[in-house]
Order: structure tokens, then sequence, then C-alpha cells
């Protein structure tokens, strides 16, 4: 069984197999998508193809559309070259339940995977083309919250930043360079309507597109490197950026799901691990529960999704249910299970799980720590969204995650996942800051982390990170089972408001992160004799 056109043509076999097929003519749809495309998405990773992509998929065997989605991956083109092309855009996507069931869907709703790169002309060529069509009306990302930095730790443009702002929108080099000169495309052919919509695990996601591409259309505007009115069209009402919040917990492709579809018969599952460290195989695991819940503000109009269960709101809305699983529910337990996960050896979150200090420490972040500033978004129920959380989803025996996976850019996402209730404590007369003590605690073990050391006193490897060069450099400073003087070496990490989205210092947290740190530090085993310490 190979999954391709030609290796599903043998439709007999795949669902014998217990495979659900496409149950539309791909062909039909593949045309379709090319005449009149609405819906491009950048970033083509394993979340857009274990959820969005199947939400597609379910509309079209509904009969609810009739066209696909364009896949674009312009960080990383080797997904393209190595995986979409040579399995015609197919995926198999296999979904772990709780109960141990294992549902496999063929995903054919990507019916044309693009790199997105002026080098590559021909797929660069055909982006402009899709962007001039008045049909389009979503571009969406997921591309990692770094996707959306334009500048270094120093505050200065990154190279491929400075070089596009400089040169134009002829042949950009960086991420965002490329998407704000495919957007000046669509500028270009008529000033055409559209939602750019970013679906990336960060706070007020919409505003960080809004706030790149705007710097490069206000900065080409201005040097004359782009027709007059590009920038005042993007902060128009005819481009908007609305916010979502996503929610798939879907790991990297585990070896156990490729020996069920290898047994299942199913030829040419390899993984691969692209030079830039993306993990990809034809086939994607993920959980079953899913959210996608999207600002409803669509200025090209837009296709009835919500009968594949994306959920369109307004914009307070999105921020309370985003806030609510970013901040509070979901993300910060994971980050707090994957330092100390890395620390300790696991190689899975529910092992983690299973150990009583690390299931009852995301247990008072969640509920003590973190859930007195929840505000109720409405549409979905707080404390029953963490509950699953923590009772079903991340505990989940079926779910090959892993704290590695969770590990990387760590030093990106604390600000949103801790950094926001810390504010709300301090902006609180009713809640004092000094109460928290497992979110220290957490940063303690981050900075224990970055040490690159275990609890055994081994090296291990760290996730990558973009500040691990800087991080590292600090860190190294200090030697395991020595004392050190944290003033000097800490202070200008737990000062970093970048970071920790607060001043620590100033936050008056800082002292309790040394102190834990300090205990962490006192040498092997220590890591574990302070959480169980701390973790009454
Ligand atoms: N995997 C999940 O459980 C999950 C769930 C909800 C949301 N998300 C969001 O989706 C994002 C991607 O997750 P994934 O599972 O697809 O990861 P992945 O590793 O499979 O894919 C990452 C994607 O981001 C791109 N990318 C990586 N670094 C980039 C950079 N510096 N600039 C631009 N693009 C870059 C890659 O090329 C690839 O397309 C996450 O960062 C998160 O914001 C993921
Ligand atoms: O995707 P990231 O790198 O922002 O974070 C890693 C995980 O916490 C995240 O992917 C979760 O699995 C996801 O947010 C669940 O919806």
């Amino acid at each position: 069984m190979r999954l391709n056109e030609e290796g599903l043509k043998n439709r007999q076999e795949w669902e014998a197999a217990g495979y659900a097929l496409p149950q539309y003519d791909r062909q039909a749809v593949k045309k379709k998508t090319e005449e009149a495309p609405f819906w491009i998405h950048f970033g083509a990773g394993n979340i857009f193809r274990a959820f969005q992509a199947n939400v597609v998929q379910n509309l079209l065997n509904d009969g609810v559309l009739d066209r696909g989605l364009i896949a674009a991956e312009g960080f990383d083109g080797e997904i393209v070259e190595k995986l979409y092309r040579p399995h015609d855009s197919y995926s198999v996507l296999v979904t772990l339940k709780a109960d141990g069931t294992v549902e496999k869907t063929v995903v054919g709703s990507v019916v044309e995977a693009l790199v997105a790169d002026p080098a590559k002309e021909e797929d660069f060529s055909r982006l402009r083309e899709i962007f001039r069509q008045p049909s389009l009306q979503m571009a969406t990302f997921t591309i990692t919250e770094k996707g959306y930095s334009l500048k270094n730790a120093a505050g200065e443009y990154l190279d491929a930043v400075a070089a596009d702002m400089e040169a134009g929108p002829e042949k950009p080099v960086s991420y965002i360079g490329k998407v704000s000169s495919l957007l000046y495309e669509r500028f270009l052919a008529g000033e055409l309507p559209i939602a750019m919509v970013s679906m990336d695990n960060c706070s007020h996601n919409g505003d960080k597109l809004c706030a790149a591409i705007s710097a490069y259309a206000e900065t080409w505007d201005k040097k004359g490197l782009v027709k007059e009115g590009f920038a005042a069209y993007v902060s128009g009402k005819k481009v908007s950026f609305p916010w979502t919040m996503i929610d798939k917990i879907t790991p990297r492709p585990d070896e156990t799901v490729k020996g069920i579809l290898l047994n299942d018969g199913i030829e040419d599952l390899d993984q691969i691990v692209t030079s830039k460290k993306t993990y990809a195989a034809p086939f994607v695991n993920a959980e079953e529960c899913e959210y996608l819940v999207i600002e409803d503000d669509f200025p090209n109009g837009r296709e009835a999704l919500e009968k594949g269960g994306l959920i369109f709101t307004d914009r307070e809305t999105v921020d309370k249910v985003e806030k609510m699983k970013v901040c509070t529910c979901l993300n910060p337990l994971h980050t707090t299970l994957a330092v100390f996960g890395c620390l300790l050896g696991y190689d899975l979150i529910s092992k983690e799980m299973k150990d009583p200090v690390l299931k009852k420490l995301v247990e008072i972040i969640g509920h003590e720590e973190g859930m007195p500033v929840v505000v109720d978004p409405g549409i979905i129920r707080p404390e029953k969204f963490l509950d699953e959380v923590l009772n079903v989803r991340i505990p989940n025996p079926f779910m090959p995650d892993t704290p590695q996976r969770i590990a990387t850019d760590t030093s990106q996402k604390l600000a949103i996942r801790f950094g926001e209730t810390i504010k709300a404590y301090m902006a609180s007369d009713k809640l004092d800051v000094k109460n928290l003590k497992r979110i220290p605690l957490v940063f303690a073990g981050w900075l224990r982390y970055l040490m690159g050391i275990n609890d055994k006193g081994e090296k291990f490897e760290l996730s990558p990170d973009p500040m691990l060069p800087t991080l590292c450099a600090v860190m190294e400073q200090v030697k395991l089972g020595e004392s050190f003087d944290a003033e000097k070496i800490l202070k200008p990490v737990l000062s970093d408001e970048k970071i920790f989205g607060v001043d620590l210092y100033k936050a008056g947290l800082a002292d309790d992160v040394i102190k834990y740190f300090t205990e962490m530090n006192a040498g092997p085993g220590a890591v574990e004799a302070v959480l169980k310490k701390y973790t009454a």
C-alpha cells in the first residue's frame, strides 16, 4: 500500500485495513481549488495536517466544501519536497483516543503544496498568482511563535529582515517579508480583501502577525519601494488579522504509531528530520480533542467552517478562551512537565503524570495559582477544560508526546504561559503575587534545565531555542554542586521582561526563584528533592 494517488486507487485494500478514505472526487476538488482558491495555509507542519486539513476533509466529505487547501512552506522547503510531493500531498492522520482505540484517516484535502521562496521561481510565481485571485478569503499560519519575530535579542532587525526592508518586495528572503510581498501582490491586483489569520499559540496572535507585516509595509511605503497606499491597505478594513485560539495536542510522529501503519502494509513511512530540525513523516499522530476559536472578521467572506467544528466569535471571547488555555489551563502545565521531564529523564508526558509529585505540581499551578485570574469565556467552562486536561488529555497513555518537544523554544513562551498570570496578580487588589510559589519553582527548574545537566548529573541535549546561545553562556558560569554569585549571574536573566513578561525583581519573585534554583543546584538528586519539598 503506497500513500499517493496511484496507491490509493485500490480503495478496497485501504478500507479493509481500517482506513477512512476521502469521500470526494479529489481531481475535481483539485481543479476547482486551482481555479478559485479560498484558503492557503503557511507552515505545512504537523498541527496543520492533523487539524485544519482534517476539518476541510470532513467538510469535503459532507459536501459543505467543494474546494480544498493549499499548503505553503516558507521556512523549511524540505517538508514540501521530501514529504508532500512524494505522497501527492496525502497524509495519514492517526487519532489516538484516551480509551486506547485508534482511528486511521487518509487526508487528501491538501491539493497543492508550494515552497514559499522566490529562489523556487515556479512555486513563488504560483503563490503570487494565488494572492491575485479574488476568491482567496484567508491565509492562515502555524509557523511557531518565533516565526513572527523580526528582531534579535538586542532589539535589532535580523539580517534577512533588514535586507528585505531595504530591497523591497521583489525577492524577499525573510519569512514575513515573503508574506508581505504576496500581500503586496494582492494590493496591486485591486486592493482585494483578505483575512490573514495566525493560528499559533501566542497571545493576541493576530496582532503579532499584523505588527510584523505592517513593519514591512510601512518601511517599504516610506522608502518608496511600493506603490503608494500599501501600508494604508494593510492597516485598513480590507485586510483583517483575526485573533484565534488553537488547541489539539499533536506530538511529533511516533515510532509505535509508524509500527501500526507498517503492520497494515503501508510502505514508505520513514520519518524525516529536516536540516532545520522539523520532525515530519507521511503520517501525523494527534489526540481526538480539538478546539479552534476564531474572531469572526473576514473581509472577503468565509466558508461555513463552523459546520466542521470551528467556533467563530468576537475578539473578546477569543481573548478569554486563549488566556484560559495558553496562560492557565494547558500550556503552562505542559511547560512545567517539559522542563522537569527533561531534567528527570522522562521521555513521555503521560508517564510524568503517573508521578504523584509532578501530577500534584501541575494541579496546583492550574487550579490554585492560575485559576483565580481566569475569566470565564462563556463558550468553554475553564474548570471543565482544566479537569479534562489534567485527567484525560495529558495523562493519555496512548499519546506519544514528549517533554523534549514541548521544551522547544521555552524562552519564547514563558512570558505568555506564566507572565500573564503574574501580571494579573500584580494588578489585583485581592491577590498577592507573593503567594505564587510554584510558578517561581518552574522558572528555577528552567534555569537548572539550561545547565544541560540532568538530575543524575549527566549531560543531556537541550531542545532547540533561539536564545540558547545567550542563555547557555550565562548558565555555564554555574557548576552543579558549587556556590555561585546569583546577583551577578542570574539577575540579567531574571530581570528580562522579554523572557518572563515582567521583571521578576520588580514583581517580587526573583528571591524565590534564586532560592529554589540554589537548592536544585545542590547536586545530583536535588531537583527531585526540591519538587517533593515544595509540592506538598
Ligand atoms: N503541535 C501542537 O500540539 C500544536 C497545538 C496547537 C498549536 N500549535 C501551534 O502550531 C505551531 C507549529 O506546530 P507544529 O506541530 O506544526 O510543529 P512542526 O514542528 O510540525 O512544524 C513547525 C512549522 O513551523 C515552521 N517554522 C519553524 N520555525 C520557523 C521560523 N523560525 N519561521 C517560520 N516558520 C517556522 C516549520 O517550517 C513548520 O512549518 C506551534 O508552534 C504552535 O504555535 C501546535
Ligand atoms: O506548540 P508550542 O511549541 O507552542 O508548544 C508545545 C505544546 O505545549 C503545544 O504544542 C500543545 O501541544 C498545544 O498547545 C495543545 O493545543
